[in-house]
């Protein structure tokens, strides 16, 4: 008689690795991407993590009542292929502001690591951390009050922690930033000193001579959990997982800057250290985060739901293959490198198994493109070219923004939605996302054809 195996549930047989590394933003990216490399380093037994939610501290209890232990389920080609990664020592909800700043005052803690979206860098128009916002006054005040009072700001969370370090003596420490940023690990540092300076100069001038913010190119394309990733993890290891992750087989990572206080060997799991990543951090953040955008909104308006639908559609590859062409007119690698870059994203975007949801990548628009559409738009008008990729993917968000395709989520959308639905929208719409393009007629008319184009019944 055959009899169904009864489903385990997730526990460690051995001690957790000692917590040396903090991090911010437990989503499922950090679980594919850094707490992976951290589990496959040479002295993995060495290096935990502990984590921080950013928003759900369900996602805390779920993981610890596993011991931090979860599934990978790398969906590749040749199948699926369960993993289970140990690095993760600790989760913490992201209200536990005791608990992170204790962390921080430790000695051997030495890498705090960051994936809490381009929105928490909360960037001002000049490009800096924007001190107006109600909530940073909130946070500045109440740290000016209390240096260890709670905070809610990535920033100001920082801020304390660093600060709560510095009155420790815990010596130098490295912030690493793996969100999709350009520059990330400057941004980091310009919003967390000027953070730092609305407290105290001391605290600033401490932070400038003891953390080092190093800054990284991240790649793994990792989309949310469904109810079906839980069902396949069982199904193939037998045991109930309440949080895996799937992800795809390609993962990459490329790293410039110190580690004083040291950092687990991730060279020997694949990772790469650079002098500058400036090069990396814009091909990886135009081609790929870019025809994602495009695609997200593009493939919208025609009614596809995942990546992988909207590549298979020729009207929607045709687009991404333009948009390629343009952007990689910009970038310092051979043509090679790049022929093979772009075959490599359409092979990964193809990947069945890996259900992106183009609703997931359209999210927070407004901060995206800027970083990964308009660069190649603005640097084609320079050469005198009327980039068509570009402009479809403008006109395709100005559809979005419409309430055409994929619905808008993002906070930061109202000047956007405004400009899309105004009496002219491509020019308030190109305004907004960099006022010299607004008044370049030629730009308006070649968008506003590409709307027309994508209108429903035309594309
Ligand atoms: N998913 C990917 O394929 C991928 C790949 C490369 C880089 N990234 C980077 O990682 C980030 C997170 O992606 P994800 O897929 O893990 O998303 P996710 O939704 O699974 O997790 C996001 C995490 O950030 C936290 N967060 C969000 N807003 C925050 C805020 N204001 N303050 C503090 N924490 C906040 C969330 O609570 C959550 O812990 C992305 O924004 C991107 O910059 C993601
Ligand atoms: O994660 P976001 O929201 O910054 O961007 C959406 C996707 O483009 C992104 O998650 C990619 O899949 C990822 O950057 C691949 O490494």
């Amino acid at each position: 008689m055959s009899s169904t195996p009864p489903i385990e549930p997730l526990r460690r047989q051995t001690p957790a690795p000692p917590v040396r590394i903090v991090h911010l933003g437990l989503g499922n990216f950090h679980r594919a991407h850094q707490a992976w490399y951290t589990a496959h380093a040479g002295d993995a037994a060495q290096w935990g993590i502990a984590a921080f939610t950013g928003r759900r501290p369900d996602a805390a209890e779920r993981l610890n009542r596993q011991d931090g232990l979860y599934t990978l389920l790398v969906r590749g080609a040749d199948g699926d292929h369960p993993e289970v990664v140990t690095s993760l020592s600790r989760a913490y909800a992201a209200t536990d502001h005791e608990q992170f700043l204790d962390l921080l005052r430790r000695s051997e803690v030495a890498v705090v690591t960051l994936t809490v979206t381009e929105a928490a860098y909360l960037l001002g128009p000049d490009g800096g951390l924007d001190v107006d916002r109600p909530e940073v006054r909130a946070d500045a005040d109440a740290l000016r009050a209390d240096p260890t009072a709670p905070v809610t700001t990535v920033p100001g969370r920082l801020a304390a922690g660093l600060a709560a370090r510095r009155a420790a003596g815990a010596g130098p420490i490295t912030v690493l930033s793996c969100d999709n940023l350009a520059h990330n690990g400057a941004v980091t540092a310009a919003v967390v000193t000027r953070f730092a300076d609305l407290l105290d100069p001391g605290v600033r001038g401490w932070v400038q001579e003891n953390v080092e913010f190093a800054s990284s190119m991240v790649d793994r394309i990792t989309p949310a959990t469904t109810e079906e990733v839980v069902e396949r993890v069982a199904e193939l290891t037998g045991r109930h997982d309440e949080s895996p992750v799937p992800t795809e087989p390609f993962s990459e990572w490329v790293v410039a800057g110190e580690f004083a206080a040291g950092r687990p060997d991730w060279e020997s799991a694949g990772a790469v250290f650079v002098e500058d990543v400036t090069a990396h951090e814009q091909r990886k953040l135009w081609l790929l985060n870019g025809s994602h955008s495009l695609l997200a909104y593009a493939g919208g308006l025609l009614g596809h739901r995942t990546i992988a639908d909207a590549v298979a559609d020729p009207r929607c590859r045709s687009w991404v293959e333009e948009f390629w062409d343009e952007a990689c007119r910009h970038l310092p690698f051979p043509d090679g490198d790049l022929r093979g870059y772009r075959e490599a994203l359409l092979d990964r975007y193809a990947n069945p198994g890996v259900r992106h949801l183009l609703a997931q990548i359209a999210a927070g628009g407004s901060l995206k493109l800027p970083l990964r559409v308009v660069p190649a738009l603005r640097a084609e008008r320079a050469a005198d070219r009327l980039p068509r990729g570009c402009a479809t993917a403008v006109a395709a968000w100005i559809g979005h923004l419409r309430g055409e395709g994929t619905p808008v989520d993002d906070p930061a959308a109202e000047p956007a939605v405004a400009a899309a639905t105004s009496a002219d929208p491509v020019r308030d719409v190109l305004s907004l996302l960099d006022p010299g393009l607004g008044d370049d007629g030629d730009l308006v008319d070649l968008v506003s054809s590409r709307l027309r184009d994508l209108a429903p019944g035309n594309a």
